[in-house]
C-alpha cells in the first residue's frame, strides 16, 4: 500500500516550532592491526556512535541559477518544472501526456515505511524531510548564448512540439545573463554561439557573477540560491603550484587574471565567495584545490562531478552487481553516439578527455573492493568511445559491452543497447542535485563527542549518488553520515 504522508512518533524525534530534533546511534565498526599471540591480526571492533541532528523545517523560496542555462538540460529542466507546475498535457502521436517528474529520487521514488496488518506501507522519499516544492522554484542563469528559453528550447529538440507550444509563453521571456567565455576550454566550434559574454578581467568577471547573484536574489525575492554548472564540459585546468594549489595562489591568479583558471572555477570561487552552493554537472576540475580550500574556509557546499543519467548510471549498478555476485568484469567497452551541442562539444579531444576519465573511473571503488577477483592495481580493459551524429540530436545511442570471467575459467559476456534521452534523464537529476543540496544545508548535527552542533562538510558526498566522479573530502565520513541522516529519519519511524 502506498500512503502520501506520516508524522513520527518516537522517543528519539521532537518536532518543535522551527526544527526536527532527533537522535540516532550509529552501530559501525572500528578496526585494530594487533598483536594477538604472537602473530598480528586484523581486530574489527563493533562501534556505537550517537549524533544528534536538527533540522530546519523552514522551507526557503529557492531561487536556481543555472551556468548554461539556455542549454538542452537547462532548457529542459525549466520547461519540465513549469508543465508540472502548472499541470500542462499534451497531445503525443502515442497518447494525451501529462507532466511528471519521472527520474527524480526525490519526487518520483518511494521508501517503505513499514507493514500494516501484514501489508508492506511505502511513502514518498520526499515525505522523510520538509523540501523545497519544485513548483516553487526560480530558474535563473547565464549562457554564452543570448538565445530566450522558449527558442533555446527550441533549438534542443527535446520535448514534444505540443508542449513546447504550450510552454513558450512563459519561456520567451527568461533571458540568460551573459556568461564567462573562455575558447580555450571548451571545443571550437561553441565559438559560433558565444554571443552573449561577459566582458573584462578575470577577477572583473567574478565580481559581476557576484552582482548578478545578489541582483537575481533581490529581484526575484528569493531566501537562497543555489548554483548549477550544466554548461559545456571543459578540458581539465592545469593544477599547479604557486597557480591554484591553495586559496591564496586561486585568488591571486584570479588578481593577476592568469589565462589557467577556468570559467567554471571563476563562477565557483563567486559563488563560495558568496556563500553559494556550487555544484557541477560536468566532469571537469573546476574544483581545483585552492577552490576545496576556499569553499571549506567559507563552510560553503560544493558538489559534483558530472551526473549520472543513463550509461554510467547502467554501468555502475551492473558492475556493483558483478563483483558483488564475484563475477570478475575484465573487458568494458562503452560507446555512445550522440547528436546534441553537448556531442559537439565532445568532438574536441581535450573536452573529451574530461567526460572519459569520469567514465571510466565510476568503476574503480567496486574493482578495489573486491581482492579475491582483482590482484592490486589490476582492473578490468576499460574502453570510452563517444562520437557526434547529429541526426541523433538528444537522443544518445549507448553500446556497452561487458566481459566477465566466471567459474572455472568460463567467460559471460553482456551486451547492451541503451537509448538515453540525454536531457530527459539529466533535467529530473539536477533537480534532485540543487533541492538535496538546499536541504543539507538546514540540517546541523553533532556527534557524542562534539561539543556544539555544525553543518555537513562542505564537500557535499550527500550528492555522490547522482554523479559520475564524486567530489569527496578527506573526511570520508560525512558520506557515512549523510546516509546515515538519511537511514536516521527512516529508523527513526520504523526501529525505535
Ligand atoms: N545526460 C546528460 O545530458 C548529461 C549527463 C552528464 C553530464 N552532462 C553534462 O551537462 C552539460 C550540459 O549538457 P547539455 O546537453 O545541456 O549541453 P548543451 O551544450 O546543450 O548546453 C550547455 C550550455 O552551456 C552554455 N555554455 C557553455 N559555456 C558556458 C559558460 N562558460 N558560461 C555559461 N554558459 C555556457 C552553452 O551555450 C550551452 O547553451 C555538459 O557538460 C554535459 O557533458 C550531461
Ligand atoms: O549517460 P551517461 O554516461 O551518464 O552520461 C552521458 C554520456 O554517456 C554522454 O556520452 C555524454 O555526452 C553526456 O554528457 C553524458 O555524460
Amino acid at each position: 500500500m502506498f500512503i502520501e504522508s506520516f508524522k513520527v512518533e518516537s522517543p528519539n524525534v521532537k518536532y518543535t516550532e522551527n526544527e526536527i530534533l532527533s537522535v540516532y546511534s550509529y552501530e559501525t565498526t572500528e578496526l585494530v592491526h594487533e598483536d594477538r599471540e604472537g602473530t598480528y591480526q586484523w581486530i574489527v571492533k563493533p562501534k556505537t556512535v550517537k549524533y544528534e541532528f536538527k533540522t530546519d523545517i523552514h522551507v526557503p523560496k529557492l531561487g536556481v541559477m543555472l551556468v548554461g542555462w539556455g542549454g538542452n538540460n537547462g532548457s529542459t529542466l525549466t520547461a519540465g518544472v513549469i508543465a508540472n507546475r502548472e499541470g500542462i498535457s499534451w497531445a503525443t502521436k502515442d497518447k494525451v501526456q501529462q507532466a511528471n517528474y519521472f527520474g527524480s529520487l526525490t519526487q518520483a521514488s518511494s521508501i517503505r515505511v513499514g507493514s500494516f496488518n501484514g501489508e508492506e506501507i511505502y511513502a514518498p522519499f520526499k515525505s522523510l524531510l520538509p523540501m523545497v516544492n519544485p513548483d516553487d522554484i526560480v530558474f535563473g542563469g547565464w549562457d554564452i548564448s543570448d538565445m530566450n528559453l522558449a527558442d533555446a528550447m527550441a533549438r534542443a529538440r527535446v520535448l514534444d512540439i505540443d508542449l513546447q507550444k504550450q510552454l513558450r509563453p512563459y519561456m520567451e521571456s527568461m533571458l540568460p545573463l551573459p556568461g564567462i567565455y573562455d575558447p580555450d576550454f571548451i571545443a571550437a566550434n561553441q565559438g559560433a554561439r558565444a554571443n552573449n559574454v561577459i566582458k573584462g578581467t578575470k577577477k572583473e568577471q567574478v565580481q559581476q557573477i557576484i552582482k548578478d547573484i545578489r541582483e537575481f536574489k533581490e529581484q526575484n525575492k528569493v531566501d537562497k540560491v543555489v548554483v548549477l554548472w550544466t554548461a559545456n564540459t571543459e578540458r581539465y585546468s592545469n593544477v599547479v603550484v604557486g597557480l591554484n594549489d591553495t586559496v591564496e595562489n586561486l585568488l591571486g591568479s584570479v588578481d593577476k587574471n592568469e589565462a589557467e583558471i577556468s570559467p567554471s572555477t571563476l563562477y565557483a570561487i563567486a559563488c563560495v565567495l558568496e556563500n553559494v552552493p556550487f555544484i557541477n554537472g560536468s566532469p571537469q576540475n573546476t574544483f581545483v584545490p585552492g577552490l576545496i580550500d576556499l569553499a571549506i574556509r567559507r563552510n560553503c557546499l560544493i558538489g559534483g562531478d558530472d551526473f549520472k543519467s543513463g550509461q554510467t548510471k547502467m554501468k555502475s549498478v551492473l558492475v556493483d552487481f558483478l563483483v558483488g555476485a564475484g563475477i570478475k568484469p575484465t573487458s568494458i567497452v562503452s560507446y555512445n553516439h550522440l547528436g546534441n551541442n553537448d556531442g559537439m562539444n565532445l568532438s574536441a579531444p581535450q573536452t573529451f578527455r574530461s567526460k572519459e576519465i569520469s567514465k571510466s573511473n565510476v568503476v574503480d571503488d567496486m574493482v578495489s573492493s573486491n581482492g579475491i577477483l582483482y590482484e592490486p592495481g589490476e582492473h578490468p580493459d576499460h574502453v570510452v568511445v563517444i562520437k557526434y551524429v547529429p541526426y541523433v540530436a538528444d537522443s544518445k545511442r549507448a553500446m556497452d559491452e561487458y566481459t566477465s570471467e566466471i567459474f572455472l575459467g568460463g567467460k559471460n559476456t553482456i551486451v547492451m543497447h541503451n537509448t538515453c534521452e540525454d536531457s530527459l534523464l539529466a533535467a529530473p537529476i539536477i533537480l534532485d542535485l540543487v533541492l538535496l543540496a538546499e536541504l543539507s544545508t538546514r540540517i546541523q548535527l553533532k556527534s557524542e563527542a562534539e561539543g556544539k552542533f555544525h553543518s555537513f562538510h562542505p564537500v557535499a558526498t550527500i550528492l555522490s549518488y547522482l554523479s559520475k566522479a564524486p567530489l569527496v573530502s578527506l573526511i570520508s565520513m560525512v558520506l557515512s553520515l549523510s546516509l546515515v541522516y538519511i537511514s536516521c529519519c527512516y529508523e527513526f519511524i520504523f526501529a525505535h
